[in-house]
């Protein structure tokens, strides 16, 4: 997978360079490209935003630089080939597990975090007439700008992606993947020592009955979904019921 970014902030995506983003690009399984906007101003001062017509408060983003910035990260690509345009964004969609699913089976995504007030509308319009948009919230709080959001979106796909994670086995039990422990949290974790400051590990745990291990981890996979996220057990039962029918 190729990822572009683009941003005001190239240092902000730092990150991508380390722990396991960082391995993915070091083994090739991952080819990131981070662009500053600011390379396609040609003002002393750089200028990438202006005030909003219309009034109203903070800044926009003006539409030149960012049309000059998405035509070379095209032009930088696999020829003949386009990306999906991610654009990080309180108005957008929500980023969930299904959805980072979704973009890691994209060949190549290009990530436009912007400031809070946001680009003029005529980018994202425009984007749209040769390549795919999505838009997209990771949740219902305000940030300065979307570089953030970029960090947390491009860490779930590339766990995603085919031999990023060392123990395949890792997505199965993850919260909010697809199987068994869809739409149930992630119940509590053990390891060595057996005690630890008078604490003890379940003894279910140290059975090794597996059938009673999985048993007890759904049971507490439940009981924390029912006691921070209620909104999912409905959803959750649901989806147990749906499985039952297509199992009759
Ligand atoms: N608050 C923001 C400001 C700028 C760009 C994205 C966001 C965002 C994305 N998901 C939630 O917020």
């Amino acid at each position: 997978m190729r990822i572009d970014v683009v941003t005001i902030f190239p240092e902000y995506l730092e990150p991508l360079n380390i722990s396991l983003v960082g391995k993915a690009r070091a083994r090739g399984q991952l080819d990131v490209h981070v662009h500053d906007l600011r390379d396609w101003t040609y003002d002393v001062h750089r200028t990438v935003d202006d005030s909003p017509y219309g009034g109203g408060p903070g800044m926009v983003m003006k539409p030149e630089p960012w049309g000059e910035a998405l035509d070379a990260v095209i032009g930088k690509g696999p020829a003949g080939e386009v990306p999906t345009l991610v654009v990080p964004t309180p108005s957008g969609r929500p980023f969930t597990q299904e959805l980072a699913q979704e973009l890691a089976g994209r060949p190549w995504l290009t990530f436009t975090p912007a400031r809070y007030e946001g680009i003029d509308r005529r980018v994202i319009e425009e984007a749209a007439t040769r390549m795919p948009v999505v838009e997209v919230s990771i949740g219902d709080y305000v940030l300065a700008g979307g570089e953030v959001a970029v960090l947390v979106m491009v860490e779930a796909i590339a766990r995603l992606l085919p031999g990023v994670l060392g123990n395949a086995e890792s997505h199965r039990d993850d919260s909010f993947a697809p199987g068994a422990m869809a739409d149930l949290l992630e119940g509590p974790v053990y390891t060595k020592p057996a005690e630890w400051r008078g604490r003890t590990v379940p003894d279910v745990l140290l059975s090794g009955n597996h059938g009673r291990i999985a048993r007890w981890r759904r049971e507490q996979a439940f009981a924390r979904t029912l006691a921070n996220r209620p909104d999912l057990v409905a959803r959750w039962q649901y989806g147990a019921f749906d499985k039952k029918e297509r199992e009759a």
